[in-house]
């Protein structure tokens, strides 16, 4: 039983020509990519989107090896990246960076033959008559062959990039990862070098990996978009993927997404007002509100989208893998920066939340001195009678047994505060104030749907 489980499971790796396992990356020890876990397919085109800083390079530094994960595989061809050693990676993936500067005067020739440099003997061997094939057939294919004996130091952008681009086709790789081919580029150059990635995807069966941010190209060169944010909010084709509410969500801005008349893929435009923006897309008012942090959200998450509850949730901090998960599954994500405590706005935007919800469900989250302001925001939402559900965690047994006669219930609490106390004082409260805890998720779903309360409810806010 078990040697056909370990025999399926290769099967899977060995079509995957890149597949990333339950992989987390950090820089100095700051986590930034939490659980990311992807297979590519031989030949796909594959686009990755995501705001500045969601680690959309990071990641395909990851995929070619130039950066080791603190945890989880990676594979290529079935086999961890780091045995090929750098020349047999160097051999199978070629990497298109944002931008490249030489420090020497070397000409487009030159800088394309580099190219080769995984293939040769040594760094000052030869290059073969195939070698020097190769490497015509590369500047043509890139369209760089009128620009050989120009330095390219002294090319525009555009050109650059191209060349760029021949440089990683003489590497003749069976993975090519672009890191935004299209940033500098005028709007013809950006057609022309998507084109030119599609037609080696297409003609060569080179499988393409691309960190792309504009939308529109996205959806018309990539079959395959995953939607990043410090791990994989989406991943499927354009028309699931560019859905205005989730897009709104992780760019914090409402977009239009439609198909212009004539035009085969779809088109992505921002909003023409502030008004526009503010419309919810979905419709879908939240009635139920979370707050969670540290991957404590997770399973209530599941469970609320499984049983079709749309809920709001926050605030979370981006790159907390309960985001992440988030903004897949909530209708509404209240989102601070990384790191960053909660500020007066965020705050604020918790609050108008909590005055348009039923009911509010604080999950079995450490309590530390960034989220306690979350905490009096659950408080003065019980004092104005809004039902709170307190979730204890089953990995903690209950404080119960040594609490005082006639003290509430605080559940796990104690073992999750962080505030000196602090954290305990509001849960007391919170009970006095009538919520009420509760042992499973199974309860908390039973509590939510025999309530089934309208949404609406508003309470006052100086309380
Ligand atoms: N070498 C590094 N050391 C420390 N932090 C880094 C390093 N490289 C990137 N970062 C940080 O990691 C985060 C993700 O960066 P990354 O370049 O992967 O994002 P990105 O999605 O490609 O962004 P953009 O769209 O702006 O190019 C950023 O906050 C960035 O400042």
């Amino acid at each position: 039983m078990v040697k056909s489980e370990n025999k399926a499971s290769e099967t899977t790796a060995t079509s995957a020509v890149m597949q990333l396992s339950a992989v987390s990356f950090g820089y100095e020890r700051k986590p930034l990519l939490y659980d990311v876990s992807l297979r590519i397919a031989p030949g796909e085109m594959v686009g990755l989107l995501g705001p500045n800083g969601s680690g959309k390079t990071t990641l395909l530094r990851i995929l070619s090896g130039v950066l080791q994960p603190q945890e989880g595989q990676v594979l290529l061809e079935g086999r961890e990246l780091t045995q090929w050693g750098r020349r047999g990676v160097a051999r199978r993936i070629a990497v298109v960076p944002q931008e490249l500067h030489m420090p020497f005067a070397f000409t487009v020739e030159h800088m394309v033959s580099l190219g080769r440099t995984p293939f040769i003997s040594s760094f000052l061997g030869t290059r073969t008559k195939q070698d020097l094939a190769i490497v015509q057939d590369a500047m043509q294919a890139a369209g760089v062959s009128g620009l050989a004996e120009r330095v390219f130091n002294e090319l525009s952008g555009g050109e650059r990039q191209r060349v760029m681009i021949a440089m990683a086709l003489a590497q003749q790789p069976a993975v090519l990862l672009l890191d935004e081919p299209t940033s500098h580029l005028d709007i013809r150059y950006q057609v022309e070098t998507l084109e030119l990635v599609q037609e080696l995807n297409r003609e060569r069966g080179m499988t393409v990996v691309a960190a792309i941010h504009d939308l529109n190209l996205a959806a018309r060169y990539f079959p395959r978009l995953i939607l990043f944010q410090r791990g994989v909010v989406a991943d499927a084709g354009p028309a699931e993927v560019l859905e205005p509410g989730l897009l709104k969500r992780v760019y914090g801005i409402g977009v239009q997404v439609g198909i212009l008349r004539g035009a085969k893929h779809l088109s992505i435009l921002p909003p023409y007002s502030e008004e526009a923006n503010e419309v919810e897309e979905s419709g879908i008012e939240p009635s139920v509100h979370v707050i969670a942090g540290g991957g404590s959200g997770e399973r209530l998450m599941r469970a609320l989208a499984d049983a079709h509850i749309p809920f709001s949730i926050g605030a979370l901090n981006i790159g907390d893998s309960d985001h992440t998960l988030a903004l897949r599954l909530a209708t509404e994500v209240i989102t601070e920066q990384p790191y960053a405590p909660l500020s007066s706005e965020t705050l604020k935007q918790v609050r108008a939340r909590l005055a348009h919800v039923s009911m509010l469900i604080i999950c079995p989250t450490p309590i530390g001195p960034g989220n306690l302001m979350l905490l009096h925001e659950a408080l003065l939402a019980a004092q104005n009678c809004l039902p709170v559900l307190l979730l204890n965690s089953q990995d903690f047994p209950s404080a119960s047994k040594d609490r005082e006669p006639g003290e509430p219930e605080i559940g796990d609490i104690v073992s999750r505060d962080y505030t000196g106390g602090e954290g305990i004082k509001i849960v007391k409260q919170l009970l006095q104030a009538g919520a009420v805890s509760v042992m499973s998720i199974g309860e908390a779903l039973e509590v939510i749907k025999k309530r089934a309360v309208t949404p609406g409810r508003t309470i006052s806010s100086d309380n």
